[in-house]
């Protein structure tokens, strides 16, 4: 049996869509949405605080993933950093109050949940969850789980060691920037290139770009200097290969992917977020959020909009919710 702390309302405010579309003319509010009432043993219920938005939130919603989707209506969002107010009776890491944060969703296209973050309340297994780092608020923890993981998980599939040097496809991004910050603090890659518009090439130099690539004045792949790792987050997967050295690879997290650029669908992971913990802590790994951020509950549909255009620096997060 769960162990029931408190109170756990039967329904909760939530943005839902029962039909496939654009954000505006599909995505509602429904404040007496029902809200699961029973945890499996290795789930904790978490009052949502803050809910960070994903281009799959955008690519679910127009139906470019339905054959793999769960039926409608769905609650979208993955992103969660919130409050444990429900444990299973299973659950070791968490209890009732603590502070968490994560992906809800273990595998990013199958198995998904119908009830995702964009609610008050939300529900995910202990394992794809950590505790929040104190130093970090609601709302910056809330925009790291999904994009960091993602990039994280790019460097273990190219199986990128100390000393190479990388080329990321997309530097400004939800997923991208941290493509280049763990380059940078974690895999300590020997040199850095990075592609953004000519605005966003001072970021790319304070995440520790060495080489900034205005993709709007020239192209990469007609630069003289190759990589042992091209990681594209944009889609040029097939542009990629004339950047990468013989003996080096191409990752590439957007479909279909360009064989044999490797492409892959992220797993979520709570060990991964706890095993990056110091370097938030310490500040070497930085949340970056996008100006519009945070974007009250009541305009979600205007915020996955927005990140809709694809020029979202960093990332969107909705709060207070
Ligand atoms: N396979 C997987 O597991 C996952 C896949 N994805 C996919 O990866 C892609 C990126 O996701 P995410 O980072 O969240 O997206 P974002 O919406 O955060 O990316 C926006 C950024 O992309 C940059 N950008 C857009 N076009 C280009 C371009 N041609 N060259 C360089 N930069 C460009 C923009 O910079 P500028 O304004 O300078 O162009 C902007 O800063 C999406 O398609 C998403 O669906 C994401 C997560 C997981
Ligand atoms: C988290 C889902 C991820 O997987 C694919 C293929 C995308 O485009 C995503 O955003």
């Amino acid at each position: 049996m769960a162990e029931d702390a408190s109170i756990i309302p039967t329904h909760t405010k939530a943005w839902y869509y029962s039909e496939h579309g654009s954000p505006g003319d599909v995505l509602k509010l429904d404040p007496n949405w029902p809200l699961p009432q029973q945890l499996n043993d290795d789930q904790v219920l978490i009052k949502v605080i803050a809910a960070s938005i994903n281009p799959v939130d955008y690519k679910r919603m127009h139906g470019e993933f339905k054959d793999t989707d769960p039926h409608l209506p769905i609650v979208p969002g993955y992103d969660v950093a919130g409050i444990v107010v429900k444990v299973g009776g299973e659950v070791k890491k968490f209890k009732v109050g603590d502070e968490v944060y994560g992906d809800i969703n273990e595998q990013g296209l199958s198995n998904l949940k119908i009830h995702g973050t964009l609610s008050e309340y939300t529900i995910a297994e202990e394992r794809l969850l950590a505790h929040k780092p104190s130093n970090l608020s609601f709302i910056e923890a809330a925009s790291i789980p999904l994009a960091l993981e993602t990039a994280n998980e790019g460097f273990e599939h190219a199986h990128f060691s100390a000393g190479k040097s990388i080329l990321v496809l997309g530097g400004a991004g939800g997923v991208g920037n941290y493509v280049i910050q763990l380059a940078k603090q974690v895999y300590k890659a020997s040199k850095i290139a990075a592609t953004a518009s000519t605005g966003k090439l001072e970021l790319l130099r304070e995440l520790g770009v060495d080489l900034p690539i205005d993709y709007t004045k020239e192209n990469f792949e007609d630069l003289p200097e190759k990589y042992d790792l091209v990681y594209d987050v944009v889609g040029q997967g097939d542009r990629a290969f004339k950047a990468v050295k013989e003996d080096g690879k191409v990752v590439t997290i957007v479909p279909p992917g360009h064989p044999p650029a490797m492409f892959f669908v992220l797993t979520s992971k709570g060990s991964i977020l706890e095993n990056l913990r110091p370097y938030f802590e310490s500040g070497k790994l930085k949340p970056i959020l996008d100006a519009k951020t945070p974007v009250p509950f009541s305009q979600v549909i205007e915020a996955i909009s927005y990140l809709e255009t694809s020029r979202a620096t960093g990332k969107v997060v909705v709060y207070p919710i």
